[in-house]
């Protein structure tokens, strides 16, 4: 054996991402797409190399059937799935939307088959068996939705992947339906089911305690390949794992190829934004406005030393920079560089008294102060007649 050989690491396995923006985030209380925005979303989503969507419930009739059947027609470089309930119906209705692929989704935890379908656990199994073999013999690619898998017996969800994957199914997802998992829990659930698992298995986290992102991460370490995320994280209540966080992540922190082109991500996420009707929070990691911005005088000096001093996250790998912004936490660093940007120079003199302007005017009114602003106070304050001036601040033009 080489030395080559020898010291090769072996190949980081790549993670597989299902964005279920089109069915779980439009699941987000009050989140409506018309059929012009499915039709968007999808082709943006296709345009960031999401190779998986889960577009939509056939079950819920005709309109969405053919906002589905569009979707699928666009022939899109990915493969259009449809969630689906493990019923003979909802499987007809996929059939009629053209998709090539369902989600078939049966309660795994006792309370849910139990309160929801009145059923048990072996009873649920029959179901599964069957409804695999149906979608299977109907040519469709298949994933087993073990819904509240978080709060299940995991001796059940064991049988179930058997069960599933025995009767043709391609994956089983197991869904944080209720979003009570942490990084730990899930590994604990997720690692001796993944180790067991003759089929791929996915992980659907929910946000409730701020955890999607975490859990995901957790349950690919420890098996779990194929991810559900949405875009920002919409999604039901708390929203599920945000795409742009898991893509980023997994390639950036730890080398785990997800296809995904991350500079396609801002813009993808304002599109979902405006189609939801749900403006994204300025600091939402990675595609919020301010993520890449800086106000703190002393961030601001160091940046401008040296851009490693306080980047963790290049903006560039988001096709994004570093923002100056002026306000009340400025220094006089920050103030001498955006007015040079301006073609103004401003002395020590000046800029000290400049800052204390900045401060009453960012806190009046409660805003960042606009670079215009900025230079109309350096203009003012070296202005001869005012007796104040230094004279140092000149414009160029
Ligand atoms: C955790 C999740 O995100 S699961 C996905 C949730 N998604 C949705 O609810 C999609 C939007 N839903 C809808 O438009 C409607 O609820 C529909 C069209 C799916 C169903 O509407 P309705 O027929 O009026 O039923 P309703 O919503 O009141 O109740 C749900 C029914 O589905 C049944 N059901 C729920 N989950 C499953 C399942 N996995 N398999 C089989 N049946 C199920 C319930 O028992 C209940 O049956 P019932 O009507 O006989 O009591
Ligand atoms: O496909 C499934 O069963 C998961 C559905 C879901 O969105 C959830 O459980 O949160």
């Amino acid at each position: 054996m080489s030395e080559s050989e020898i010291t090769r690491p072996s190949p980081t396995p790549a993670a597989f991402l299902n964005d279920t923006t089109l069915r779980d985030g439009e699941q987000a209380p009050g989140v409506a797409f018309s059929l012009s925005e499915k039709l968007e979303l999808a082709e943006a989503l296709a345009a960031a190399n999401v190779p998986e969507i889960e577009v939509g419930t056939p079950a819920m009739g005709d309109d969405e059937i053919a906002a589905i059947r569009a979707v699928v027609s666009l022939h899109l470089p990915l493969r259009v799935m449809a969630w689906c309930r493990m019923t003979d119906d909802d499987l007809a209705a996929a059939l009629r939307s053209g998709v090539s692929s369902v989600n078939l989704s049966l309660p795994a935890s006792d309370i849910q088959l139990s309160a929801k379908l009145g059923i048990g656990r072996d009873r649920a199994l029959t179901i599964i068996e069957e409804m695999v073999r149906k979608a299977s013999r109907a040519g469709l690619f298949v994933a087993v939705g073990c819904e509240d898998a978080s709060r299940a017996d995991p001796r059940h969800l064991q049988r179930v992947i058997c069960v599933a994957a025995a009767a043709g199914a391609n994956r089983v997802r197991i869904a944080d339906t209720v979003g009570i998992l942490d990084p730990f829990s899930t590994e604990t659930l997720i690692e001796p089911l993944a180790e067991q698992s003759p089929i791929p298995l996915e992980f659907h986290a929910h946000n409730d305690f701020g955890l999607a992102t975490a859990n995901a991460l957790a349950a690919f370490k420890s098996g779990a390949r194929n991810l559900s995320v949405t875009v920002s994280g919409l999604g039901e209540r708390a929203g599920n794992a945000p795409l742009e966080e898991v893509a980023a992540v997994l390639q950036l922190m730890h080398g785990v190829p997800t296809g995904l082109d991350l500079p396609a991500l801002p813009g993808l996420a304002a599109i979902v934004a405006r189609c939801a009707r749900q403006p994204l929070p300025m600091n939402k990691p990675l595609t919020g406005a301010n993520v890449f911005t800086h106000e703190s005088g002393i961030h601001v000096a160091g940046l401008l030393n040296d851009r490693q001093t306080y980047q963790g996250l290049d903006p560039a790998e988001f096709g994004r920079n570093h923002r100056i912004a002026i306000g009340k936490h400025s220094g006089a660093a920050a103030l001498a560089y955006v007015l040079g940007q301006n073609g103004r120079v401003a002395g020590r003199e000046t800029l000290a008294r400049l800052l204390v302007e900045v401060r009453r005017l960012a806190t009046e009114t409660k805003a960042a102060v606009p670079q215009d602003e900025l230079i109309r106070l350096c203009d003012r304050l070296q202005e001869p007649d005012t007796g104040r001036g230094s004279g140092q601040c000149r414009s160029s033009c």
